[in-house]
């Protein structure tokens, strides 16, 4: 109930649009229901007088009817295309809705969500949700009323005749539910299949290097066939339900016709009925039986309508665990004080990840993780910008808990270089800027200076305004590594996280970008994630995070010195550089 309120509400800015479409809707129905009535007049009363007065009323009448024709294909249009827009305005608002949602959700929400779920949702589930809008009331009113007209004045007609319509009917109704029902079954098992196929495609196409390395193209082949031949035994299903379920209606309504023919004739012929009155009824049976025939297809759209609808709400309704406290402020002239103070965390219902960790950097110094994998140096560093919450203890910049401030704030104050650079559709010069929205090509370009990247781009053809993304140019590790340098100087933070950022580089581009990185670093408080152990020599405080906690802290020297485990990792690369 609580769900159907929710979508009625999608119709509250388009109230007018409704209205008016009902009310052309029910111009429709009224229409059709009164042209066999004006035919039943005419040939009862018109048509039995003297060929004058007929031809001289045919005018009129023809300009009458033809006037109720225009007012109908008026009417038939405005619900046909504003009836869509209407819909696909309903539509426009949820997609709005969604996106804006999945834009507001917490990092947890994509740790356990597929990518390919949530696309489907903001387009496919979001189409038939349309569809139910636009055609659901107007089905529902319209069939309805038609139906209940229809059947009144088939029973004002010849009431046994109408009984016996009426329970040839119901057999059909029960055939054909149960047709339907199963057809439902089998379009759901349809759009499985095609899902199945889909993700199939997308999984290889996306691995097509590591298939061709592998030579594992054969393999792929068997397993798409697989899920195509499934796919289409699938449909083969569906189309022979799809046969019975269309032939078993035409049947039924061939039987009712000859039902009506037969036991019509019998009125006939003791006098009960008119030859006239038997042509009459038989339109009006076409009347009666299409909207049910509109109704019972429409238990499949209003199923998967309300389906996606549901699907639509459980997002909307999924609170994002990060949301700013009420009381708080944004985080103004930050200094870069970071202290994690008795810091635990966890992944959900996990074992913990992090354990009464105490670490305090002052503002201006560099403070380099190193460790083991998975020993949790990346999630300490994403507790800084609160993409998970601590679950013990607090993480302080400046003195402030970092709950308490607002996300839009502290996430400014906050530079991030990833090893995995995402660059987005769109040129160099709008990538570069995304660090700071708005900023001047000036900025820009002075950035990039400052990354060691403006060379590179002046010798592309199309220079700043070289599309980059999937199907833009294909950038180096390293020239991605530096736009996000670039624009992390133009964010211009005084807080840096450095995650592994020169891992993937070979040694020259890793010297390159290394002094990017220094010039970066410099007047900023710096966490840096390394597994090159040779650029954090000069680090001001070197801690070593094992799975059981900090094993080590120190300076370079005083961790060499002390030579356990922080020593063993340094004479093991630097044994491995000759
Ligand atoms: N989103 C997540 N959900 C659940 N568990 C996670 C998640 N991210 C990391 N983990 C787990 O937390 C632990 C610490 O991972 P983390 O990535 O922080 O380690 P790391 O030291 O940065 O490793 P690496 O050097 O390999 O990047 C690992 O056991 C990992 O499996």
């Amino acid at each position: 109930m609580q769900a159907f309120r929710k979508f009625i509400r999608y119709y509250r800015p388009y109230r007018g649009l409704f209205y008016f479409d009902m009310i052309c809707a029910l111009a429709v129905c009224a229409i059709d229901l009164a042209f066999p009535q004006i035919l039943n007049l005419l040939t009862k009363n018109l048509f039995l007088q003297p060929a004058e007065t007929i031809l001289s009323a045919l005018w009129y009448i023809g300009a009458g009817l033809l006037a109720m024709y225009i007012v109908r294909y008026g009417c038939q249009y405005f619900i046909t295309s504003w009836g869509h827009i209407m819909g696909a305005r309903m539509e426009s608002d949820m997609r709005q809705d969604l996106f804006n949602h999945y834009q507001r959700l917490s990092f947890t929400y994509y740790d356990r969500n597929n990518t390919g779920e949530m696309m489907s949702k903001l387009v496919s589930d979001l189409f038939d949700i349309s569809e139910l809008a636009h055609h659901g009331p107007e089905n529902i009113v319209i069939s309805t009323l038609k139906i209940i007209g229809a059947f009144t004045i088939l029973m004002f007609m010849n009431v046994p005749m109408t009984l016996l319509l009426l329970a040839v009917t119901l057999i059909m109704v029960v055939f054909s539910l149960g047709k339907n029902r199963r057809m439902h079954r089998i379009f759901m098992d349809n759009r499985r299949k095609i899902a199945a196929v889909n993700a199939r495609v997308q999984d290889s196409l996306s691995g097509i290097r590591v298939v061709k390395s592998f030579a594992n193209e054969e393999v792929e082949c068997e397993k798409f066939d697989d899920c195509n031949r499934s796919f289409l035994d699938s449909k083969t299903d569906s189309y022979k339900i799809m046969g019975s379920f269309h032939a078993g209606n035409s049947f039924f309504q061939g039987l009712l016709y000859t039902l009506v023919l037969v036991s019509g004739g019998y009125f006939i012929a003791v006098g009960r009925l008119e030859p006239m009155a038997l042509a009459i009824y038989a339109l009006y049976i076409g009347i009666f039986l299409n909207p049910i025939e509109v109704l019972i297809n429409f238990t499949e759209q209003f199923q998967r309508g309300y389906s996606g609808f549901k699907r639509f709400m459980e997002v909307i309704q999924t609170r994002p665990e990060i949301t700013d406290s009420p009381d708080a402020k944004p985080l103004a002239h930050v200094e870069g004080h970071i202290v994690y103070d008795h810091v635990s965390f966890r992944y959900g219902n996990e074992a913990e990840v992090l354990s009464d960790i105490n670490i305090d950097i002052t503002p201006g110094k560099t403070v380099a993780l190193v460790g083991p994998s998975g020993g949790g140096k990346t999630t300490l560093c994403s507790l800084l910008p609160r993409f998970y919450d601590v679950t013990g203890g607090a993480v302080l910049i400046d003195g402030q808990d970092v709950r308490s401030v607002t996300q839009q704030s502290l996430r400014s104050a906050i530079g991030i270089v990833q090893q995995e650079v995402y660059l987005f559709s769109g040129n160099i010069r709008e990538n570069i800027g995304y660090g700071k929205p708005g900023a001047t090509d000036e900025e820009i370009v002075a950035a990039a200076k400052r990354a060691n990247i403006h060379d590179f781009i002046q010798t592309l053809p199309e220079g700043y305004d070289t599309f980059t993304g999937e199907r833009g140019v294909r950038l180096s590790g390293g020239q991605k590594q530096r736009i996000a340098i670039a624009r992390v100087f133009l964010k211009d933070p005084k807080i840096l996280i450095l995650d592994e950022a020169t891992s993937a580089l070979d040694n020259e581009s890793e010297r390159f970008i290394q002094s990017s990185l220094e010039e970066l670093a410099r007047g900023r408080t710096t966490i840096v994630i390394a597994h090159r152990l040779s650029t954090i020599r000069n680090a001001d405080e070197i801690i070593v995070i094992t799975p059981d906690g900090i094993r080590e802290r120190g300076s370079h020297a005083e961790l060499l010195k002390r030579d356990g485990l922080y020593a063993k990792y340094y004479n093991m690369q630097f044994e491995g550089l000759n």
